[in-house]
């Protein structure tokens, strides 16, 4: 047994090329299977991701595993214990989850004010609903790993709980159930490590207001129409049942195409803002090229807003995250004008590991302790706690709505948290505490989780980012010496424990982060064949429309259309500073949805109202 767990340390298994050729076989057997289902010729993407790419239908699809990347030498980013499935440093070569994010999270140990001096709370909110595009790993629900009469308790393929220590500031000494991810079947192809599986679509495509399964894509849809579903007041549509707090009344929990809408009010407005949009394009789309059938008017709705949130990401979002230099290495800004060719069908648009299990999460310390309202005064302000309103549609469900409005004049108006390795009590201490008491910590579980999705440590990420691995615990910075007196090397480090103690240039991600979001984001844009950008015949906007898309497009504009705020900043993400003041709703551009109108239909009406048909 040793001496099989030696053979398999987790950094002897990265030299197993056989994996890499395995995973490669694997893909290519699902090719042969699939790409006969595939409509060559389709102009709108399939709502479960397949068919994105033609040689390899299912990449990006809803329902499969997540990726590695590898390494120079071809060997997969994997680090299990026992090079296949065990968590990193199981049982105990790791410091307790807790126990670190006491000593580095824990905001009481930074300065007074963790305000981001230029980005607003909107920075934070659309980063998670941009997060919900892209990855929900696949967890069971109603594993209770701390509970001795759990059949799973004790299984290490199952549980993975971790123990507050004493002394803690915050909780008594106790377990804390934590449900590993799901792994992915395996068949013969399969590389021999475990893998996780994500549910949802890998490409930005709106999946989180359409669905990823053919099942949410028509629960969210008014059935016969061009519509999303809506509740009176012009709500999120609800439903019986759901993930919400119990308190919530039984038929009031809001639904969407993303299952975690509930998670906090922020994330619901952010969902229900694209809901809104939906109708009110698709509302002028109908009424513009009435011919339309509903299903086309849909269609065309959604690949515009698709459109939107990728040149938004891109051009508005992931500038707030990233510095210059990075958008610039991984060419993720958008040309100012007219198509770009950028797709390659080489390129795999999955999410990776490392993606989801750290870099991404990066957005954690940015969470604000406070969901507030703003009047219409611009001045008074009302503040909820944060951990009061999770998974609590109530706030913004109360009385047909009537709160959305100082609700969402105030996300664009506050200040988000700086990124860095602080976070709020809210989610290090309180995290569902008022679904389950006392809660729980996110910091502590996003250590948990990269250690149990084998995610190779922070050291193995700068030496394949090219930054060079550190040697020694002081070049961690003010926290070395924290660092220096629970883990036994520096090589030990986790991932998000490491990445989020650097610091970035003007507030962005630091160079760890950077290098993983950057090729992430890269994929999700050159692997994507239908983006929005693409001149491809079969499904590129015209040259015009696309201009329109390019110049008209800003989230401040869909913001205070939809919710009806009056003044606005034309960045959203970034304070109303000098040139980024606040300015009438009305004076920003809108698409110009004339562009689409379709002449066919207005030769049609000529035709029944006149007797003639003209083109
Ligand atoms: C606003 C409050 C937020 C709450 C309450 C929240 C809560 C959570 C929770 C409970 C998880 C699952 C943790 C685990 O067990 O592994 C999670 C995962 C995650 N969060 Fe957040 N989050 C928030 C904001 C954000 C933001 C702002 C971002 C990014 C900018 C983000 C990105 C992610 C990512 C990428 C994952 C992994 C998802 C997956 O693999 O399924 N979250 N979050
Ligand atoms: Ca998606």
């Amino acid at each position: 047994m040793r001496l099989c767990c030696c053979m398999f340390a987790a950094g002897n298994m990265r030299k197993m090329s056989f994996i890499t050729i395995i995973v490669s076989t694997l893909i290519l057997i699902e090719t042969a299977t699939s790409l006969k289902d595939c409509r060559k010729k389709a102009k709108y993407r399939t709502i479960d991701g397949s068919c994105n790419n033609l040689r390899n239908p299912t990449w990006g699809k809803s329902d499969t595993k997540l990726r590695r990347l590898t390494d120079k030498d071809g060997y997969p980013m994997v680090a299990y214990e026992d090079g296949i499935s065990l968590p990193r440093g199981y049982p105990n070569k790791l410091p307790n989850p807790r126990t670190l994010s006491n000593l580095v999270s824990d905001s009481a140990l930074g300065p007074k004010n963790q305000n981001d001096r230029t980005r607003t709370g909107e920075a934070m909110c659309f980063g998670q609903l941009i997060a919900h595009d892209v990855i929900e790993t696949a967890a069971p629900s109603d594993v209770d790993c701390c509970n001795k009469m759990d059949p799973h308790f004790g299984n290490i393929d199952v549980c993975f709980p971790f123990d507050v220590p004493s002394g803690d500031s915050c909780f008594p000494p106790s377990c804390k159930n934590f449900v590993r991810a799901k792994a992915a079947t395996k068949n013969q192809y399969s590389p021999a490590y475990r893998e996780q599986v994500n549910l949802i679509t890998s490409y930005i495509d709106c999946s989180f207001l359409y669905g990823s399964t053919k099942s949410i894509a028509e629960s969210v849809r008014q059935p016969n129409s061009f519509l999303m579903k809506i509740d009176p007041g012009n709500l999120l549509p609800t439903t019986s049942g759901g993930g919400c707090l119990k308190d919530t009344p039984k038929v009031r929990c809001p639904f969407a195409g993303d299952s975690r809408s509930v998670e906090v009010p922020y994330l619901s407005l952010n969902h229900l803002l694209f809901v809104r949009e939906h109708n009110r394009l698709s509302t002028r789309l109908r009424k513009l090229n009435w011919c339309w059938s509903n299903e086309k008017v849909f269609q065309e709705t959604r690949r515009i807003i698709i459109a939107q949130v990728q040149h938004i990401v891109y051009n508005q979002f992931l500038p707030v995250v990233l510095d210059k230099r990075t958008m610039r290495k991984f060419k993720l800004f958008s040309k100012k004008w007219g198509y770009d060719n950028v797709y390659n069908d080489q390129i795999d648009a999955s999410v990776f590991s490392s993606f989801s299990g750290a870099a991404a999460r990066y957005g954690h310390s940015q969470i604000m302790p406070d969901v507030s309202e703003l009047k219409d005064d611009y001045t008074t302000v009302i503040t909820h706690k944060l951990e009061d309103t999770f998974l609590n549609p109530y706030l913004w469900q109360q009385r047909y709505g009537s709160k959305v409005k100082d609700l969402t004049r105030s996300i664009p108006q506050t200040q988000t948290q700086k990124i860095d390795n602080f976070v709020v009590d809210a989610i290090r201490n309180k995290l569902f505490s008022n679904k389950n008491p006392p809660g729980t910590d996110l910091f502590a579980r996003n250590i948990q989780r990269g250690r149990e999705k084998g995610l190779p440590a922070y050291n193995e990420w700068r030496d394949y980012c090219g930054l060079g691995k550190y040697e020694y615990f002081y070049q961690f910075g003010e926290f070395g010496s924290a660092l220096a007196s629970v883990y036994k090397s520096v090589d030990d480090v986790d991932l998000i424990v490491g990445g989020l103690l650097e610091k970035g240039i003007c507030g962005s991600v630091g160079p760890t982060f950077a290098c993983i979001l950057g090729i992430q984001y890269s994929r999700f844009k050159v692997g994507d064949r239908f983006w929005y950008e693409s001149d491809d015949p079969q499904f590129a906007f015209s040259k015009a429309q696309l201009n329109s898309i390019k110049k008209a497009t800003s989230l401040s504009k869909i913001w205070c259309t939809n919710f009806g705020i009056e003044l606005i900043q034309k960045n959203i993400f970034k304070r109303p500073f000098k040139y980024n003041r606040l300015r009438r709703c009305k004076t920003l551009q809108d698409i110009n949805l004339s562009l689409w109108k379709d002449h066919d239909c207005y030769g049609w009406s000529y035709y029944l109202h006149y007797g003639k048909h003209v083109q």
